[in-house]
């Protein structure tokens, strides 16, 4: 199904992105002076293959949760029950996820992917469970390879389902106490960068827990013998990207490996996928890594306050839409993103040009 769904997967098409870019010089508003959003529309355009894309709406959000063997080294101040209780939060109504999609007018799925707990059934749910949490990735690889892609066809499955019931545009949530590590990790094997530039403070820690929790990516890093040239060898092909699917098992978590055959899936279908926070940072570097042409089918809803995700977001060469200082997940980011994500597309389909509203252009 991963390889199925990688040989789908095509680059942004040049010709639609040249008609959206001629198309919104001749709208009735000075050139440009819709900033960034004309971008949106433009990459959209070009990521659907045609001029003006589709409205990316209805979108859907799924929240893949999961736990971590490295809880066990004390890098988030959470229980690692928070995990289990915040699903249950969430299929409830209850969480900001819930507020932020009603607002939005968006449905939520939650997928487990890996709770250290079972969970009932129930609405909503959906139950991809590849293990019990995964291993402490500082002590060796935090799951199998094998693994790893099951985790990544959950979410191939997850976004198959949802366009299959109507979704247009999928958004990216997540659910992990520890997860920030893990984003860390695989962000710093990624990108090259160092851990001390891309490990934050998660949901809140104190000066001494951070040293030690960039200690821990370090550690991770090198115990699963992962290079700090890993970006460079997977350009020029040293190395192949079966080597990305091997970082991602040693220092990823289930989410991660979920959210990025999530983000596979919908640049294969040409559905533009919103990325949340760090997390979904992470997962987008990994899916880039199988296929670079991705990202013209993402969006980078928001720029989370965690250092790491402004890393990924350089690398992947997305500019975030919403920059609030939010450190939350569970797809909040991605959320209040989607509004403008059509607002943008809606201009550049319905707004009228010079010559048909008889709107007299600036003389040149
Ligand atoms: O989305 C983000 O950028 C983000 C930044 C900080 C924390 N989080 C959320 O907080 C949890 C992980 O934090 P931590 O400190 O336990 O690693 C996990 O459930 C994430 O959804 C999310
Ligand atoms: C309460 C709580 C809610 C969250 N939502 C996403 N990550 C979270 C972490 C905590 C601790």
């Amino acid at each position: 199904m991963l390889a199925e769904t990688l040989a789908e997967i095509r680059p942004a098409d040049p010709r639609a992105l040249a008609e959206a870019r001629s198309h919104h010089d001749r709208l009735t508003k000075p050139r440009g002076s819709l900033g960034v959003l004309e971008d949106v529309a433009i990459r959209l355009a070009g990521a659907a293959g045609v001029s003006p894309p589709p409205m990316p709406e209805p979108a859907a959000l799924a929240i893949f949760a999961a736990d971590h063997g490295v809880h066990a080294r004390g890098v988030s101040p959470w229980p690692q029950e928070v995990t289990v209780q915040m699903v249950a939060n969430f299929l409830a109504g209850g969480a900001v996820a819930n507020a932020f999609a009603a607002q939005a007018g968006v449905p939520v799925t939650v997928v487990d992917v890996g709770v250290a707990t079972d969970l009932p059934e129930a609405p909503g749910l959906v139950n991809h469970k590849i293990g019990y949490g995964t291993a402490d990735l500082s002590r060796g690889p935090a799951m199998t390879v094998d693994q790893a892609v099951q985790a990544l066809e959950a979410g191939i499955l997850v976004a198959r389902n949802l366009m299959a019931t109507g979704a247009r545009c999928l958004i990216t949530g997540d659910m992990g106490i520890g997860n920030t590590t893990a984003s860390a990790a695989l962000i710093s094997v990624f990108t090259g960068k160092d851990a001390a530039e891309v490990t934050g403070r998660g949901t809140g820690i104190d000066d001494a827990t951070h040293e030690r929790k960039v200690g821990i990516v370090r550690e991770s890093i090198r115990v699963n013998g992962l290079s700090g040239d890993l970006p460079t060898e997977l350009a020029s092909g040293l190395k192949a990207p079966s080597e990305a699917l091997r970082a991602l098992a040693a220092v990823g978590g289930f989410e991660h490996a979920a959210i990025a055959g999530f983000i596979l899936c919908g640049a294969a279908a040409r559905v533009p996928v919103i990325l949340d926070g760090v997390i979904a940072g992470a997962a987008a570097l990994v899916a880039a890594a199988l296929d670079p042409a991705v990202t013209d089918h993402c969006i980078a809803g928001h720029r989370s306050v965690e250092p790491g995700h402004s890393a990924a977001l350089d690398q992947l060469g997305l500019r975030p839409l919403v920059d609030l200082e939010l450190r939350l997940g569970e797809g909040t980011g991605g959320l209040l993103a989607h509004p403008m994500v059509c607002a943008a597309v809606r201009a550049l389909r319905e707004v009228a040009t010079f010559d048909s509203a008889g709107v007299t252009e600036k003389p040149v």
